[in-house]
């Protein structure tokens, strides 16, 4: 697809599936490799832009940006970098909603490589078994550290618990402020982007409304997204 066809297609780009486009090939090279690889192409971008790499506070830059991308906010493209989610048996008879609330969302936009900083509410009817709490902390951060649009990474937190838990019954709420809104673009500093995705019991209004009743009892008072 060339530039133009990109500005033609706008906001008309469709995703295809919940899953995060990857390349057959995706994991051949090592980690080392592409921080490497990358490190040469953003030395490239950098001397486009007119950049003196030869300067002390710059040289280091590449692979600083590339170690970050391939170790830090890109690490959840690799399954191999997916949280164990130990799961176990709901022994005490726990069948009433938990919600673990307030999971901090840090992820990046795949149009623009830029933030997506908010929270992620996440509610769950046990049936036979249940997850240790940080696990829903540790999938949501997964699944945030890939390129991401905000919707597919609601249904990918949400298909994966329903997976795991063995219960369609699941619900995550996501609100984020996205940078390539707030920073570039229309700049709007105080939008915020909220998804809602759910299944099972949460089909249900009533249901729905007593977890949303939870979310509003314990917002901080500044959600700092
Ligand atoms: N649906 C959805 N859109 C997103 C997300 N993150 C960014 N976008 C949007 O993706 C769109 C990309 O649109 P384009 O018109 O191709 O890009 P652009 O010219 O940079 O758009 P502007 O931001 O309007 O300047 C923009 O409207 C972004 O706001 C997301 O998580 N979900
Ligand atoms: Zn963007």
């Amino acid at each position: 697809m060339d530039n133009n066809q990109i500005e033609l297609l706008g906001d008309n780009h469709v995703s295809t599936s919940v899953e995060t486009p990857l390349r057959p090939d995706a994991f051949e090279k090592s980690d080392s490799e592409k921080i490497k690889n990358i490190q040469g192409h953003f030395s490239n971008i950098m001397e486009e832009l007119g950049l003196d790499l030869t300067d002390d506070s710059l040289s280091g830059t590449p692979y600083r940006v590339a170690k970050m991308f391939v170790k830090e906010l890109f690490y959840g493209l690799n399954p191999e970098n997916k949280p164990k989610l130990s799961t176990f048996e709901n022994k005490y008879g726990y069948k009433k909603m938990l919600v673990e609330q307030n999971i901090t969302i840090d992820s990046s936009c795949e149009h623009h490589f830029l933030p997506i900083t908010g929270i992620a509410h996440v509610g769950y009817i046990p049936k036979d078994r249940v997850i240790g709490l940080s696990k829903i902390n540790r999938l949501v951060a997964y699944y945030s550290h890939r390129p991401q649009v905000q919707e597919r990474l609601c249904l990918q937190i949400l298909t994966d618990l329903q997976e795991t838990l063995g219960t369609k019954d699941v619900i995550i709420v996501i609100s984020a402020k996205h940078l390539c809104v707030s920073s570039r673009g229309i700049k709007d500093k105080n939008s915020l982007t909220t998804t809602i995705e759910y299944g099972g019991s949460f089909d249900d209004i009533a249901v729905r409304n007593e977890f949303y009743k939870q979310i509003n009892n314990f917002q901080p008072n500044n959600l700092n997204v």
